[in-house]
């Protein structure tokens, strides 16, 4: 496989996401609009990194490019070791499958599906893990968010904490080093949105390396590092305890 097709570890990329120089444009009717407009930012195994700012200053945009799910008009994106911004295109859900878990804050479960058969669906998609054994490991996921009770159930069933626990732990069935997770408090009250975040806090506590999307300035100021974004530009980086962030709604 060559350089641009994805897997290549430069001899200076040592951090697990590297974001170099990212611009994206997108273009419409009225014009050319730039969402990001040259990020860099890097992000270490272990940390929990939050992404701040206002409404459509491009947090969401920076978290799609580094999931693969939207390309950078320019700029490269390294995550752990892999060149996601020339990655084929039939190669990237495959890879994202097995690096990055991705929660959103719809949690995007789907409806028909059991809570369980949720969980397992990225093993059947990524073949991580064989198949006698994937059952007992969404199980063992599903008692780690605390839901083991409601494995046979519909999502529907659940209410949005709970949905959004079994977001994390569909999240986790590949067990992958990173988490992504855009707004995923957003759509909970602060008490539910509170214990969702203890859950991100022992994963980071575990090993996983997060970066997560937020309007929550409080729980921004719970994480290891907040990056400030304002016009697609990186604005601000804050490390953990200062009492008070910029940018946030
Ligand atoms: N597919 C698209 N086509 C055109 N413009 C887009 C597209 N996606 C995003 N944008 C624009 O890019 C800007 C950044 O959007 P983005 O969703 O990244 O912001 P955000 O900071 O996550 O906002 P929010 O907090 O409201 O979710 C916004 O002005 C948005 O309208």
């Amino acid at each position: 496989m060559g350089l641009s097709e994805g897997r290549h570890r430069s001899p200076e990329l040592a951090r697990l996401i590297e974001v170099r120089q990212a611009v994206k444009h997108y273009e419409s009717a009225a014009g050319v609009f730039t969402a990001l407009n040259g990020v860099s930012l890097g992000i270490d195994p272990g940390e929990f990194v939050a992404v701040i700012g206002k409404s459509g200053s491009g947090k969401s945009t920076l978290l799609n490019i580094i999931a693969g799910i939207d390309r950078p008009t320019s700029g490269e994106v390294f995550v752990d070791g892999t060149a996601v911004h020339s990655l084929r295109e039939r190669r990237i859900a495959p890879w994202r499958g097995r690096t990055l878990g991705v929660i959103f804050q719809f949690f995007q479960l789907l409806p028909t599906l059991t809570v369980i058969e949720n969980v397992m669906l990225p093993m059947d998609f990524c073949s991580t893990f064989p198949p006698r054994e994937r059952r007992e490991r969404a199980m063992d996921l599903l008692v780690q968010v605390e839901l083991a009770d409601h494995a046979d159930k519909l999502p529907t069933a659940l209410s949005g904490g709970q949905q959004q626990r079994v977001a994390i732990a569909r999240a986790l069935a590949n067990d992958p080093p990173i988490l992504l997770a855009d707004e995923p408090t957003g759509n909970l009250d602060s008490q539910t949105a509170g214990a969702v975040f203890r859950l991100f806090t022992d994963l980071v506590d575990a090993g996983k390396t997060i970066l997560m999307v937020t309007h929550d300035a409080d729980l921004a100021r719970q994480v290891t590092r907040a990056v400030v974004l304002r016009d697609g530009e990186v604005v601000d980086e804050v490390t953990n305890h200062r009492p008070s962030l910029v940018g946030s709604d």
